[in-house]
């Protein structure tokens, strides 16, 4: 059969592993870039005359504030247009790739979780997470999946030793009955067969998770759930000294593919729990530190050529997803420099509007496509397959490690469990293995910024790395999002300062990156880099505009001018090809309405604080870490966010800032209509009136959260007044200026 296929493709050339296409509304995009870019000079031109003929110092400064507000918005679509030129969309055929290597010729597969707090990320998450690459349709033995467990908790590996023993169970279950979501809690979420076999899993399932949940109430795994001598000894290494920010590495290996066992009788993958040695006098480096030890300890034990790495809230949504990742990197034709494949972030449980724009369309789905077309997609930080070769030097020139053992193409030929193996994993995975190495600056994931994932592919690319994104149609990994406000922003707000630790280092992509590896790569780079400056466009529009009209000022030109339309042409078209961009990506109107409201809703607080801090930082006043998103629900939140209410209930100098604006819009709004309706003439104010409006229509879910609800999400009554403070105080100080 398989003979035969071979020879019916033409030429006996092998059947194609995957195909790329250029979007067909790339020339669209390219006419319409032409046409805008001359409305922009056009625009920054009809600034820069009135910045001259302006007459008072008060007019000279608006203007001038507008046109740094413009010159940045004109920045920023000028990167943007870098995702519009080459956009390409890609296939791949998993179905062929057996017909190129044979099943025992596959590669090894490492996967590395990371997990980091078991309050915030509760462990039976990240079982699931493991159980659900653990059953993935691929050679078993060939897959070992390493859980870092930056908490350094007792209760996660107790929840890997349950989740081992039932993995024995699941695995075989999975694959009998050719099971689609292969995490659990997923699986039992969705319609499934109701069989006595399904039932009896099923209770397995909750009486391991039942006694996950126990052991996270007490806070300690209870010495009933014990079972032997092993188990003790392990537990033990968990002494009074032992904390999260101090303790030694912990390596445990908890499925052996050597010689564990399912119940049916085929063997288990690898599951190895790893805590790398924590010392308050050594810095960490967060994730990208964490996953640097796995490459270490990976290396030692199994060295996989092929590692692929996940957030602990990311779960397999297809069992077929490593042989898709297979149709780039088991490619014959694979050339030297292919670095990586990376599936989009795709997530459940986001609202019908997604409120908090979460679903990150343009930075997942649209924008990445323009990479493609290029060097390849950005690293995302979980989903994506890498070739291990990625981490040790430039494409032609391998960087040799300190030790023999973790050279890339090392062939370990020793059970993991041996004694010389186990010590030097522990050896790699000290605190202080990587002082005076390359580690971090030309080896594994690169330290720096906050957001390491977008740094080390950043830094890959300008190295000459490439990569490839691969969106299948059926999610191949879903992941969960924060639900309420303050957990999305405060996730923004950490992007903002791991984004300007890159767009300000020696590496810019403005600059840098632009030389190694030309204006386009190097510019789409800087649009993610420097998102937290749109908080200064962003801002001055909330702000200016509508104080000066409190103050009966005109700052824009009247409606039967001429530039009127040039203004009215530059609004509408970045709106409407934004909104066009969205709905062709499968967007909704009403989600594309919530993605541009939280863009501003961002800049007021994310972004604007986001490069406070950062300042701060830059400075070294202060330095702020790694903050975790909470991946545990409330049930009244998830109620209100289900039903697509904002939730604020508690008090953030963020709220500040966003009641602040929406309060000045909401009176300046009105004293626009006030001066309508009193018969004066609309010409000169329409476009501040239309802005006000603008703006009271976005924040519209901040009125009812002030004034309309009643329920624990409502805006706190102390954010309240101090917003109404400081916009009075706001208010006053610019009616002096403009007295
Ligand atoms: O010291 C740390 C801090 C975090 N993590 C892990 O990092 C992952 C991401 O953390 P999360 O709080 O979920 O951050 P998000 O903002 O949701 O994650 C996005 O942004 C991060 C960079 O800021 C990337 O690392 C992620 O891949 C990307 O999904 C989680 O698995 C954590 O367990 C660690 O292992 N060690
Ligand atoms: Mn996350």
């Amino acid at each position: 059969m398989e003979g035969h296929l071979k020879m019916s493709t033409t030429n006996g050339a092998p059947p194609p592993l995957h195909t790329v296409k250029p979007l067909r509304r790339t020339i669209f995009n390219r006419v319409f870039a032409t046409i805008y870019a001359l409305a922009i000079l056009t625009l920054l031109c009809y600034h820069a005359k009135t910045l001259i003929y302006s007459t008072t110092l008060l007019s000279f400064l608006i203007i001038l504030s507008l046109l740094i507000s413009d010159l940045v918005l004109a920045f920023m679509w000028v990167n943007t247009q870098t995702f519009r030129m080459y956009p390409v969309y890609r296939k791949e055929f998993p179905e062929n790739v057996e017909k190129v290597v044979k099943r025992s010729d596959f590669p090894a597969l490492d996967v590395f979780i990371c997990t980091a707090d078991p309050y915030k990320e509760p462990p039976i998450g990240v079982v699931n997470t493991a159980l659900s690459v653990m059953a993935y349709d691929y050679p078993t033995e060939k897959i070992s999946v390493y859980v870092s467990d930056d908490g350094g908790s007792a209760l996660t590996l107790f929840a890997f030793m349950e989740a081992a023993k039932f993995a024995t169970h699941w695995l075989p279950f999975c694959k009998k009955n050719n099971i689609l979501e292969r995490s659990p809690e997923a699986y039992f979420e969705s319609n499934h067969n109701c069989t006595s076999e399904t039932e009896k899993i099923k209770m397995m399932y909750e009486s391991m998770k039942v006694k996950i949940e126990h052991a996270l109430e007490r806070g300690k795994v209870h010495d009933q759930y014990i079972t032997g001598d092993q188990e003790w000894e392990i537990f033990n290494k968990w002494t009074d000294d032992f904390t999260r920010q101090d303790h030694p590495a912990v390596i445990q290996v908890l499925l052996d593919a050597s010689k564990d066992k399912d119940i049916a009788g085929s063997l288990m993958p690898n599951l190895i729990y790893v805590s790398r040695e924590k010392s308050k006098a050594t810095p960490h480096h967060f994730k990208a530190g964490a996953l640097n030890a796995l490459i270490r300890v990976s290396g030692i034990m199994t060295n996989a050529p092929v590692i692929l790495t996940l957030d602990c809230d990311f779960r397999s949504n297809d069992p077929q997803t490593p042989l898709r990742a297979m149709c780039y990197l088991c490619d014959p034709a694979i050339r030297p420099d292919f670095a990586f494949v990376q599936f989009p972030q795709l997530f459940r449980g986001i609202n019908k509007n997604d409120i908090y724009n979460t679903e990150y369309k343009r930075l997942f789905q649209i924008n990445i496509l323009g990479f493609d077309g290029l060097n390849g997609p950005d690293y995302l930080g979980t989903v994506c397959f890498f070739r291990r070769r990625t981490f040790y030097g430039t494409p032609s020139n391998l960087i040799v490690p300190e030790i023999l053992e973790l050279a890339p193409d090392h062939v370990v030929d020793k059970p993991i469990q041996s004694q010389s193996i186990l010590a030097l994993a522990h050896r790699v995975a000290s605190c202080n293995y990587e002082n005076q190495t390359n580690w971090g600056s030309k080896l594994g994931f690169r330290y720096g910024s906050l957001v390491e994932d977008y740094y080390t592919g950043f830094r890959l690319h300008c190295e000459g790395w490439k990569s490839a994104f691969c969106n299948p149609e059926r999610p191949a990994f879903l992941g969960e999002v924060p639900n309420n406000l303050i957990d999305a922003l405060g996730q923004q707000k950490r992007w903002s300062v791991g984004l300007l630790e890159v767009a300000f280092c020696k590496y810019s992509p403005a600059t840098y990156g632009v030389r190694a590896m030309g204006p386009l790569m190097g510019l789409g780079y800087a649009q993610l880099a420097f998102w937290p400056i749109w908080s200064i466009p962003i801002i001055t529009y909330a702000f200016v505009p509508q104080l000066a009209l409190l103050n009966k000022v005109h700052v824009f030109p009247k409606v039967s001018e001429p530039w009127f339309f040039l203004y009215a042409f530059l609004f509408l078209g970045a709106y409407g090809q934004d909104c066009l961009d969205f709905i062709l990506a499968d967007g909704s109107i009403q989600r594309w309405w919530s993605d541009q409201r939280f863009w501003i809703i961002k800049g007021l607080t994310s972004y604007f604080f986001g490069s406070i801090e950062f300042f701060f930082k830059f400075l070294g006043i202060s330095a702020f870490g790694f903050t975790l998103t909470s991946k545990t629900v409330d049930d009244e939140q998830s109620k209100r966010y289900e039903q697509g209410i904002f939730e604020f209930g508690v008090h953030s100098p963020m709220f500040v800032t966003l009641t602040m604006a929406a309060i000045i819009n909401l009176i300046s709004f009105v004293q626009g209509l006030v001066e309508v309706f009193k018969g004066n003439n609309l010409e000169g104010s329409f476009v501040q009136i239309f802005i006000s409006g603008f703006a009271v229509v976005n924040a519209w879910p901040i009125y009812e959260a002030i004034a309309l609800r009643n329920d624990s999400g409502k805006m706190p009554t102390r954010t309240t007044i101090m917003a109404t403070l400081l916009a009075g105080a706001l208010y006053t100080t610019s009616s002096f200026i403009f007295g």
